[in-house]
Order: C-alpha cells, then sequence, then structure tokens
C-alpha cells in the first residue's frame, strides 16, 4: 500500500506535541522518532506508538567506537522498533558490532530485532561540501555507495540515502537492501536544508523502498491535506 511506504518524522520538541501530531494524522502507519523527540522526552513516545499499533523507525543515528556503538544498539533493539540507523562511516568494526549487538539486545528483551540502515551521507550534504569541507576525495555517488556496500558486507539490511542516488545503490546493492529516503521534496514544498531531492514520485520510480517527509506534511497549514496530496502523487506511479 502506498502509504505504508510514507515515513513521518516525528521532528517536535515535546512529547505533548507528538501525541498532538499523532493524533492529527491517524491515517500514517510509519512513524520516524529522531534526536531531538527522543533526547527531549525519552523513550515514551515508543510505547505510545506501539500502543497504536504503529511501525516505528528509530533514528539516532549512533556514531561513536564500536563497544559504545554496540552497548547502544543493545539498548535501542530491546524497544522493539522496526528500523534503526547507525552513521556507516563509523566504520566496518562498529557496522559488524552493532549487528551482533542488535540481536542480542532483542533476545535479552524478547522482541524482534530491528533492521539496521546505515545512513549513507547526511541528505544535507551537497557535492561541494563534501569535497570543500569534509574533503572527501570520491565523488559524492562514489562515497554514498562505498558507505552502502560497507554497510551490506557489514550485515545490514539497508541505507538512509537520498533520492538521487537510489538508482545507483538498487543496482548495485540488489533488490533486497532496503534503500529509505529522506530528502524527499513534492514540487510545491520548500526544500529547506535539505540539497539532494527528488519528488516522492520520482523517488519511488527510481526504487526507494521508503520516503522519510516531515516538514513538507507536518509544518503544512493543514498537514492531512498534505498527506493526501502526496499519496495522490504516489497513485499516480503505483
Ligand atoms: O540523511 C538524512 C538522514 C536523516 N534525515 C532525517 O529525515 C527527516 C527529514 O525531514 P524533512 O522535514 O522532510 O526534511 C529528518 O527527521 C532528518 O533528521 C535526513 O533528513 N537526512
Amino acid at each position: 500500500m502506498t502509504n505504508e511506504r510514507i515515513i513521518v518524522p516525528l521532528d517536535v520538541p515535546d512529547l505533548q506535541r507528538a501525541i498532538t501530531l499523532l493524533d492529527r494524522l491517524p491515517q500514517v502507519n510509519f512513524w520516524k522518532v529522531g534526536l531531538e523527540l527522543f533526547t527531549s522526552s525519552g523513550p515514551t513516545i515508543l510505547e505510545v506508538l506501539k500502543s497504536r499499533q504503529k511501525r516505528i523507525f528509530l533514528d539516532l543515528k549512533f556514531h561513536d567506537i564500536p563497544n559504545t556503538v554496540a552497548g547502544a544498539c543493545r539498548g535501542a533493539a530491546s524497544y522493539g522498533v522496526d528500523l534503526l540507523t547507525v552513521h556507516a562511516s563509523a566504520g566496518k568494526d562498529a557496522l559488524k558490532a552493532a549487528t551482533d549487538a542488535v540481536q542480542v539486545g532483542a533476545l535479552q528483551a524478547g522482541v524482534q530485532p530491528p533492521k539496521l540502515i546505515a545512513i549513507t551521507l547526511l541528505t544535507s550534504i551537497s557535492s561541494l561540501q563534501l569535497a570543500k569541507d569534509l574533503k572527501v576525495p570520491l565523488e559524492l555517488p562514489e562515497y554514498a555507495l562505498t558507505m552502502a556496500l560497507m554497510a551490506q558486507e557489514s550485515g545490514f539490511k539497508g541505507a538512509v540515502c537520498s533520492p538521487q542516488e537510489v538508482t545507483h545503490l538498487r543496482q548495485v546493492c540488489g533488490d533486497d537492501f532496503l534503500l529509505v529516503c529522506p530528502g524527499v521534496r513534492p514540487i510545491w514544498s520548500h526544500q529547506a536544508d535539505q540539497k539532494r531531492s527528488l519528488t516522492p514520485a520520482q523517488a519511488i520510480l527510481a526504487g526507494a523502498n521508503y520516503l522519510v517527509i516531515g516538514r513538507p506534511i507536518t509544518a503544512a497549514p493543514e498537514p492531512e491535506l498534505a498527506w493526501q496530496k502526496i499519496v495522490a502523487e504516489l497513485n499516480t506511479v503505483k
């Protein structure tokens, strides 16, 4: 179903505002909890989402030494969430440690392990910034692919990438590798800080499994209407 492929981030400063958004958009089945809400309010929101039978993408983007990433992944896996992120640039040892740790954490908690998804390169980074600020000597598509392949070799189930990299990553990583795309922008919405965007229809046609679409929906004057417009756009390419 189309709307199962749209993940809406709960990028709000507190639990009450998150619940207000959930109440306003009951048609959304897949929600993302990220750094802003988790830092301010902790894991309570995960219980709220589960009590409403929602799917959960816990986007905490771990990036640390292997031992610390493993500990964080064990803890996060105990919540029984569907997807969990780690930065691929934490390196192969950290990614392998994460792969083992989610199994342990989930087993101890008696829940299913989350699918681990690697951040390849934040969608707010442009090619120019990658070269000039981060001093990465690879072209951006090659860098994103290198990160995705390292994650795949380390046992990750998928990657977060911009929709602009999806075609290439899909070709190389295969059909079973999940590609989760933020930076998706309908033509009627603002780019804001996203640098590598495509429209929802273009992202799905390119081969994305999931689209993460936040402010075009959550900051719209009428979020329900924005959601409906995006679902209608995706129905044209089903
Ligand atoms: O590379 C990345 C990784 C994660 N994100 C997250 O996705 C959403 C995008 O929200 P919008 O309001 O649609 O821009 C946000 O929660 C980010 O933390 C990303 O944008 N890029």
